[in-house]
């Protein structure tokens, strides 16, 4: 997959996503022309993925500079940072959120005119998105060195084009060596409940004929047990000094990876780094009830009974062999100052 996941329609003056929900059955493309159509979209998982939601973040702010209706700078400034707050507060978890917000707010403050404000936000937006686009492939060509010539690769949710700017992250290292020649299956893990695996992760590698095999979640120990797996390769939402955050079940599997002593690798570009918190200070997405009592109509548990639907879980660095970036493959264990978007020694 080569389109981009969410980008700018100049002619509407508005953002156009592709709407993951509707996947893998319906592909389209929909128009977001407020703040709150977006973050709505964000919460609605209609556009998702750490590095996607930087850039959702980012074109957010350059909308809410495009639409305000406020007549000078201080004006819309004010507008963009109450629609920051908006963005912000839709998912807690990935940090590339509110990077890709704060990144353009801060270009659009150092503005001092209206007409100045709206053509900084829109650039240092699509730069986000530019920018991410490359460093997918970096990462790819990075982490695609890492895997055998032939070997069977298992993925967790969905880490790929569509989480991402393009080409994807987890998915990006998997189409790299591809492209490099590797003969690389993917096992694709449904990743319940909202089936990010399933849904995504197969229909975009079906779509770039990579052999994909999708199982639940609760067969990967076993497959992992019989020798079918060679890697693991997930994403990551936010990777603090201790611990990788991704989607729930990631630690599931990096727990099975160590007792099998198979790679386990996070691919991840550096805006997913945060050297200011540790694991325990980050908050983790509880996301609605409904997602696990129902399969849309199908009713999958009783009324009353209460649903602990965590989206993300910490998993502690000395389970990860090794993080891919588009700078080169980190070793853990990792200092905060490695951490550092400024960290070029590798
Ligand atoms: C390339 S990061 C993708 C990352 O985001 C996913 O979460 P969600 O689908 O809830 O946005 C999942 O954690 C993926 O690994």
């Amino acid at each position: 997959m080569t389109e981009r996941t969410i980008f700018w329609d100049y002619e509407s003056k508005s953002i156009s996503l592709i709407d993951q929900t509707l996947l893998p059955a319906e592909y389209r493309i929909k128009s977001c022309s407020t703040v709150e159509e977006l973050a709505e979209a964000i919460r609605r998982l209609e556009v998702r993925g750490a590095p996607a939601l930087g850039v959702a973040g980012g074109l957010g702010i350059a909308l809410s500079a495009a639409i305000s209706e406020s007549s000078d700078a201080s004006g819309i400034i004010a507008d963009l940072r109450r629609d920051a707050l908006i963005l912000k507060a839709t998912r807690p978890t990935a940090v590339n959120l509110a990077w890709g917000i704060e990144r353009v707010l801060k270009a659009a403050e150092a503005c001092s005119t209206p007409e100045e404000i709206q053509k900084a936000a829109l650039s240092e937006a699509e730069a986000v998105g530019d920018e991410d686009a490359a460093m997918c492939r970096e990462i790819g060509k990075n982490g695609a060195e890492l895997l055998p010539d032939k070997c069977t690769v298992l993925t967790h949710c969905n880490a790929g084009a569509l989480a991402c700017s393009e080409w994807g992250t987890a998915l990006g290292v998997i189409r790299s060596a591809c492209k490099a020649g590797k003969e690389v299956s993917v096992i694709s893990c449904e990743t319940r409940p909202l089936n990010q695996g399933s849904r995504l992760t197969a229909f975009e590698l079906s779509r770039d004929n990579i052999p994909v095999k999708t199982i639940t979640d609760s067969s990967a120990a076993m497959l992992m047990r019989k020798g079918v797996i060679d890697a693991v390769i997930v994403g990551a939402d936010r990777i603090t000094d201790d611990a990788v955050f991704n989607k729930i079940g990631t630690y599931m599997h990096a727990v099975c990876a160590k007792h099998h002593n198979i790679p386990f690798y996070v691919a991840a570009p550096y805006s997913t780094f945060d050297s200011e918190l540790s694991e325990a200070d980050v908050e983790i997405e509880l996301r609605a009830r409904d997602e696990l009592a129902f399969c849309g109509d199908k009713m999958l548990m009783p009324d009353g009974v209460e649903a602990l639907n965590y989206a993300f879980d910490p998993t502690p660095m000395n389970l990860i062999t090794a993080v891919i970036t588009e700078k080169g493959v980190l070793k853990p264990p990792f200092e905060r100052t490695d951490l550092l978007p400024g960290r070029r020694d590798i």
